[in-house]
């Protein structure tokens, strides 16, 4: 039997799909990666919001990545929304027992939608006990202020920033993405030698529920692959940019991103379309 490389998600959920586990399994899956997930909180939220959310007990977390780990070993390990402080302890002591693992840190914190993810007082231990663990962290403007704790307005500061995640904060490479900083989609990447620049057209939509998710979930299905962290990386803006630009309408807030929005290339942004490749790459 072929052999297929393993992803490990340990975030929250979406029930509509767009964002945390949900995203990023489809994400995995995409890539052609065998995907795994621990769940650390249930959220109820739609493309509008947050209503509710409930924080698995730290035993049943344990017991999650015990059913995992004693069995099918991830090649590659993400993590989104890590809301408490014991939480982020106990995900920090699987990752210190496989320190060969690839692991790719995506800094939740607060949704697009402005939903509050990670309790503030938790800040200080992602920063502390999760980033020196990180093969990549994936921090937006608003994360990489807060880590670092000072305001970052230009590409520039962007870089500074990708740097001091790195070479003062400890990860072994940063991508600071961009958000609405620059007419382009920018993000800054930087693994301890070289910075380098992620750009993509940006695409004027409300419909960018999950970016980051999906975003960190690529790179981690290409780790998981064996490529280099910046090949994940660009292959990552490729998917999200794509996914972003064949956009499909779904819910009354900040839509989900398409997810197979790749496959659309050089066709018309048309999911019937879509419908109809796949058969003709049946026949
Ligand atoms: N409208 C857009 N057009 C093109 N790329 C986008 C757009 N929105 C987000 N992206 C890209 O998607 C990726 C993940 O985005 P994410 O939402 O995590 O970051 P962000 O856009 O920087 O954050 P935020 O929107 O919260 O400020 C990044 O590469 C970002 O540049
Ligand atoms: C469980 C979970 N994890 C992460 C996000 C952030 O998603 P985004 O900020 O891209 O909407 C989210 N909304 N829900």
């Amino acid at each position: 039997m072929k052999k297929v490389q393993t992803a490990l998600t340990i975030a929250g959920t979406d029930p509509t799909g767009g964002a945390g586990i949900q995203a990023d399994l489809k994400s995995f899956e995409e890539r052609c990666v065998y995907g795994m997930s621990v769940v650390t909180s249930v959220v109820a939220q739609n493309t509008q919001g947050v209503s509710l959310i409930h924080h698995q007990p730290i035993d049943m977390i344990n017991e999650q990545l015990a059913c995992v780990f004693d069995d099918i070993q991830p090649d590659a390990i993400k993590t989104g929304m890590i809301a408490t402080e014991e939480m982020m302890l106990l995900i920090s002591d699987y990752l210190e027992q496989y320190p060969d693992i690839p692991y790719v840190l995506d800094p939740v914190m607060v949704a697009t939608s402005g939903d509050v993810l990670m309790e503030e007082s938790s800040r200080a231990v992602i920063r502390d006990v999760l980033i020196p663990k990180a093969t990549l962290v994936t921090p937006n403007l608003k994360e990489a202020r807060l880590l670092l704790d000072r305001s970052i307005t230009t590409v520039e500061e962007m870089a500074e920033a990708a740097k001091d995640l790195v070479h003062v904060l400890g990860a072994s490479a940063a991508v600071v993405k961009g958000g609405h900083l620059t007419d382009e989609a920018t993000d800054v990447f930087y693994d301890g030698k070289d910075t380098r620049y992620l750009t993509k057209e940006r695409i004027k939509t409300k419909h960018t529920h999950g970016t980051g998710c999906t975003y960190s979930a690529v790179i981690t299905a290409e780790l998981a692959k064996g490529q280099g962290v910046f090949n994940a990386a660009s292959l990552g803006k490729a998917f999200i940019h794509d996914a972003i630009f064949y956009g499909i309408d779904l819910g009354h807030g900040n839509g989900p991103t398409n997810h197979f929005g790749y496959r659309l290339k050089g066709v018309p942004n048309d999911i019937k379309i879509c419908e109809k490749i796949r058969e003709g790459e049946r026949s």
